[in-house]
């Protein structure tokens, strides 16, 4: 079995639940997708890590996403970069500035003004949690050039993010997922 075939295997298995659930956006689902219960995982970090690095342009010195879906994505591909040589650091944006000390959104080593971000989600559902991390990343002096997910739900999400100007590169769609299979067991 090949490594994309394996990470969709352990996000049906682990993560995928079929129930009424209310979403980030305050959306109602029939479906959730708990992808941390992969991307902490030693496999599916891994997996991970290796899946997106392989979509990550070369000029990209840093990953970047937003607390707490990317944050085991953007450590495990920075571990993996620094294997293979690459040395991409990684970037957490924070929901609410810290509220003390540095007062950041935005943590991680200081990087050169307008270095090259990706930015990583692990769902894209309306879109306005990898927004928001891209603005915070542009806030704080970089620029992101790409958009990266591991799941995009197909509900909308893409379009409000193409709009804004980048493509969004995702691992796995809806269709992916089997559901219509799945409900029906
Ligand atoms: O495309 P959107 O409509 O923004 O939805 C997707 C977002 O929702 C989830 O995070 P959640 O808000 O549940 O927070 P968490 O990562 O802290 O668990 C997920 O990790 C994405 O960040
Ligand atoms: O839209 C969301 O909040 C969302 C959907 C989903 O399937 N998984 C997740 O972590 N968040």
């Amino acid at each position: 079995m090949n490594d994309r075939d394996r990470l969709l295997e352990l996000l049906i298995e682990r993560s995928l639940e079929i129930r009424p659930v209310t979403l980030s956006s305050g959306r109602k689902s029939d479906y959730y997708i708990d992808c941390k219960r992969v991307t902490l995982s030693p496999e599916g970090a891994y997996l991970t890590a290796k899946l997106m690095l392989e979509q990550i342009h070369p000029q990209v010195s840093a990953i970047g996403g937003l607390t707490l879906g990317a944050d085991p994505i953007v450590s495990s591909i920075s571990v993996l970069s620094h294997l293979q040589g690459r040395g991409l650091a990684a970037l957490i944006v924070r929901k609410e500035p810290k509220k003390h000390g540095t007062m950041s959104y935005v943590e991680g080593p200081a990087l050169e003004k307008g270095s090259k971000v990706a930015v990583v989600e692990d769902v894209v559902t309306s879109g306005a949690s990898l927004l928001r991390a891209i603005d915070r990343i542009a806030a704080a002096g970089y620029e992101p050039v790409q958009a990266l997910t591991i799941l995009d739900r197909e509900e909308g999400g893409r379009e409000v993010i193409e709009e804004r100007g980048f493509s969004l590169q995702a691992l796995y769609d809806r269709s992916d997922l089997g559901l219509d299979k799945k409900k029906a067991e």
